[in-house]
């Protein structure tokens, strides 16, 4: 379980967290949604440790995740990152296994290969991308790769930021399929950002948005639906008028 409590970050004058309270239970998929700047990867660096909060606390599991307690994590927790972020020097099966070569989870090499082709099958590869390099794939390959990464060490809490940029429609389609399948048979807790509601529809148990550095509703996807929150209903809509104001 993941706890977000009294969270603030703020940049110079700039406020981005004013105060996020978010709850994540074991084994729930939460989607964190929001306009453009609400500070959602701003959210996800903090629990990540990447970004440091200027105050709230956070627990994993009702541990602090500070010092000691964050290599523990760490080891714990995969990440797709927005646009696959694959190390072009590496082929496919050491992106996918680089964490199986380093660190508190090295596994010895061949070892490694066999589960990073193992991920790859579960996302829909074959063992004959596992020696090609990230520029030789497509974009939704690029995807599927990092996600294989993402689940390499078979992770406890997997974040998800952004998943479908860049994609066409059908191949977003399947990685959200891919991602919702992955999330339930591994029973991982799963935090996953994203501007795309026909994402949301498919990944979320649970949806909560962030507004003015707070999450302003938070609940599951049919109450979503039915919710008359003005915001709520603007943001899921598209709608350009309504109480959310865009710069233009
Ligand atoms: N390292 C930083 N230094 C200064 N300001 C930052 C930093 N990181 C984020 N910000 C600011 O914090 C605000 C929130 O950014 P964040 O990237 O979290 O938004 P977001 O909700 O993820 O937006 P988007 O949906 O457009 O990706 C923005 O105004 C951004 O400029």
């Amino acid at each position: 379980m993941i706890e977000i409590e009294g969270l603030k970050k703020s940049f110079g004058k700039k406020v981005v967290l004013r105060d996020v309270n978010l709850k994540v239970a074991k084994g729930e998929s939460l989607v964190v949604i929001g306009g453009s700047g609400t500070g959602k990867s701003v959210l996800l660096k903090c629990v990540l440790g990447l970004v440091r909060p200027d105050g709230g606390k956070i627990r994993i599991d009702g541990k602090p995740v500070d010092g000691a307690e964050r290599e523990a994590f760490l080891a714990r927790f995969g990440m797709l990152f927005q646009g696959g972020a694959l190390f072009d020097s590496m082929t496919v099966w050491q992106n996918v296994g680089f964490r199986l070569l380093r660190g508190s989870t090295r596994r010895p090499k061949d070892e490694a290969r066999a589960i990073a082709l193992d991920k790859l099958r579960r996302v829909g590869l074959g063992p004959e991308v596992a020696d090609l390099y990230p520029a030789e794939l497509s974009g939704g390959m690029q995807k599927r790769v990092g996600l294989a990464r993402a689940i390499a060490t078979d992770p406890a809490v997997i974040f998800f930021d952004e998943p479908t940029t860049g994609l066409d429609p059908i191949m977003a389609g399947v990685i959200n399929d891919l991602i919702r399948s992955i999330v339930t048979e591994m029973g991982a807790t799963a935090i996953t950002i994203t501007h795309d509601m026909i994402s949301v529809r498919a990944i979320a148990d649970k949806v909560a948005m962030l507004h003015e550095g707070r999450v302003h509703w938070h609940g599951t996807v049919a109450e979503m639906d039915t919710t008359d929150d003005p915001y709520v209903d603007q943001f899921i809509h598209g709608r350009a008028k309504g109480p959310i104001t865009a710069l233009r």
